[in-house]
């Protein structure tokens, strides 16, 4: 049993060694040539999984993306070839919402504003969307949510006209599509992008493709020519990458390597989730579980030394386990240096918030329960 999987696949040796012989590849690097062994294919979202790629992969039976995006993979192709395929439905949704939100509580420092006067829009509520309305919910932020797919048979979701008008913070979360009934690609484009309002926060961790990069560089120079407030950006995705449009970059206040998903929990349950399904696949049980395998954190433990909690201290709480703003600066100082791919293969550790365990010095704290938007407590 040949097993193909992306260089980038954490724990793949871990999961994977006792089922078959595994190659691993760079993820841009995979060739028709070395398909012709594989029985199975692991891969991450750079993989183009397409009939070129497989045009000579006779033995194929299996492919699995560690990811939630699939717009890499021609699933009509496999269906039509009988290769099984699965996905890592909101493995790493947690994650991208946490990047979000001390995203916003980075913006907020910056910026003096109290995230609890504004009004949050959140563009595609999916897993991500929902981890993050969860979320947001619990920290009491005002919220619209659009998504027009679930509006058809759900209340409660205004249109994206609406949501680019009346929100302070527009943040997007859709998959890359280009069909359908509500295609995503340049959802956000020149003919919409000026309802957005004076001082919006615009946060992009879904796909570049679904923001017009260039329209949004062109509404940038825009509302500086009319010495108008410009926008607060935050971008993780960009179109074209490996190849971001780099005039962007120095109008962003925080950018980063499409690594919003990349908390070790949020790679890893992708891993565990093509383990299963390739279990599934071959009949085998599943005997392997990543809790076994995660490290213990850097920090397991913090006490909170005040009796009540007030916003800097949770801003320092959710900071302490991430911030955002070491992303960002490793993006400015090696992108040119290193390269976009670079600093996604090198992507320093990073948990999510339930690796934390908060103590607290008395039970009748009163304020924002931390259980709630994920702390361990
Ligand atoms: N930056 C990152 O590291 C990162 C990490 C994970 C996922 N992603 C991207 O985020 C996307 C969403 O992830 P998810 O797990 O929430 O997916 P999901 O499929 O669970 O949810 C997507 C939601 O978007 C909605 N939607 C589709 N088209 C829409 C449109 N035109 N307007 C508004 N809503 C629309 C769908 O109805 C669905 O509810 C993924 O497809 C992937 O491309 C990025
Ligand atoms: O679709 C996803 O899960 C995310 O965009 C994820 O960050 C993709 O990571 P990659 O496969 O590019 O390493």
């Amino acid at each position: 049993m040949n097993i193909f999987i992306d260089e980038n696949i954490p724990y793949a040796d871990d999961f994977f060694s006792d089922i078959g012989e595994i190659t691993r590849f760079a993820g841009r690097e995979l060739t028709a040539e070395q398909m012709t062994h594989a029985d199975i294919l692991l891969v991450r979202s750079i993989t183009k999984v397409n009939q070129t790629l497989l045009s000579q992969a006779d033995k194929l039976s299996f492919v699995g993306t560690a990811t939630i995006g699939e717009d890499h993979i021609d699933k009509t192709l496999l269906a039509n070839k009988g290769v099984t395929f699965t996905s890592a439905p909101g493995c790493n949704a947690v994650s991208v919402a946490e990047y979000v939100i001390s995203s916003l509580y980075v913006l907020a420092e910056k910026y003096h504003f109290d995230l609890l006067t504004k009004t949050v829009a959140i563009v595609g509520v999916g897993n991500i969307g929902k981890a993050l309305q969860k979320k947001l919910t619990a920290l009491g932020i005002n919220l619209l949510l659009c998504d027009p797919v679930r509006e058809q048979t759900e209340d409660g979701f205004v249109s994206l006209d609406y949501a680019l008008t009346h929100a302070d913070v527009v943040t997007f979360h859709t998959p890359l599509t280009a069909n359908g009934d509500h295609p995503s690609f340049h959802l956000l484009n020149e003919a919409n992008i000026q309802l957005l309002k004076q001082d919006v926060c615009l946060i992009n961790a879904s796909r570049g493709e679904v923001i017009d990069n260039q329209a949004l560089l062109n509404e940038i120079y825009r509302r500086d020519k009319n010495q108008e407030l410009t926008i607060k950006l935050v971008l993780d995705v960009w179109e074209n990458e490996p190849n971001p449009l780099l005039e962007l970059i120095e109008y962003t206040d925080i950018a980063s390597a499409h690594i919003a998903g990349y908390s070790l929990e949020g790679k890893a349950r992708g891993t565990e989730m093509l383990y299963q399904a390739v279990c599934q696949h071959l009949n085998l049980p599943v005997v392997k579980k990543l809790d076994e395998l995660l490290p213990i954190p850097s920090v397991t433990q913090l006490t909170l030394n005040n009796q009540e909690q007030d916003v800097n201290q949770l801003k320092q709480v959710i900071h302490l386990v991430y911030d955002p703003r070491r992303d960002d600066a490793l993006f400015r100082n090696l992108l040119a240096v290193k390269g976009f791919d670079w600093l996604r293969k090198n992507y320093p550790m990073r948990r999510e918030w339930s690796s934390l365990k908060l103590e607290r010095i008395s039970n009748n704290q009163k304020g924002l329960n931390y259980l709630q938007i994920g702390f361990d407590v």
